[in-house]
């Protein structure tokens, strides 16, 4: 890919916010409030980002280091996170200047069984937002994600699943009823996660209780594996 792609990566055109509007976006305030935008990036773009996007061998979400990454994923990073696209989201989901709130990152590569039962996020966490990375997916619906209305039934969606395609963001503010998962799926499931979450603290003790999961995956990651091989589908979990 040549230099000609770059420019998508400018940190000027996602807080315009414009993406937001897309006629093919999705936008519910019932039961909770969530967004779906199927093209936050365009799809010309993954070529040249994702060679930036780093590899795992765990099984999950972990904190997010610019080091791990290259220039590129960065300079989308840090567009996703400025203060002004944090605040174009917000004013979607009715929160009021969300760029008061700290952003915690995390970077998804690969799942296993066990990831996806039903939850709502934990209260330390205002809103999130979910950048799918993959180019393609199986036409299946495991890993797709589930905005849902119940706590206990993964097939009472309130609009389409989501398959988790590059570009695709879902967004949601947490609430207690802001029910969400997937059906099981195991392999590389690219996903960029950004969390507004209460208070620097809440940041620091969930950044390094995710860096001890990593580290544990490292050392555990087959008994991890094993774990959640036999989940029921309408599991959940709390958190
Ligand atoms: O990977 C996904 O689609 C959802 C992840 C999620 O809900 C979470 O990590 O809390
Ligand atoms: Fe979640």
């Amino acid at each position: 890919m040549n230099a000609a792609a770059l420019p998508a990566f400018d940190t000027d055109w996602l807080p315009a916010a414009t993406h937001l509007l897309s006629p093919a976006r999705t936008l519910r305030h019932e039961p909770f409030d969530f967004i779906v935008v199927p093209d936050l990036l365009p799809a010309a773009s993954a070529p040249a980002l994702l060679p930036d996007y780093p590899h795992f061998n765990e099984a999950g979400f972990f904190p997010y280091t610019p080091q791990q990454c290259g220039p590129r994923f960065n300079a989308l990073v840090a567009a996703l996170t400025a203060p002004a696209f944090a605040d174009a989201l917000g004013a979607q989901l009715n929160i009021e200047r969300l760029s008061q709130y700290p952003t915690l990152v995390t970077l998804c590569g690969r799942m296993n069984m066990r990831h996806g039962t039903i939850h709502t996020d934990s209260r330390s966490k205002v809103a999130t937002a979910l950048l799918y990375l993959n180019t393609s997916w199986p036409d299946t619906s495991a890993g797709c994600l589930r905005f849902l209305a119940d706590a206990h039934d993964i097939d009472a969606v309130l609009v389409p699943e989501i398959r988790p395609l590059f570009g695709t963001l879902a967004m949601f503010k947490r609430a207690d009823n802001s029910f969400h998962g997937h059906l099981p799926c195991e392999g590389e499931r690219k996903v960029l996660q950004i969390a507004w979450v209460v208070s620097e603290e809440a940041k620091a003790r969930k950044t390094r209780r995710g860096r001890f999961s990593r580290l544990m995956k490292q050392l555990f990651g087959g008994f991890d594996r094993r774990l959640g091989a036999g989940r029921d589908r309408n599991a959940g979990h709390l958190d």
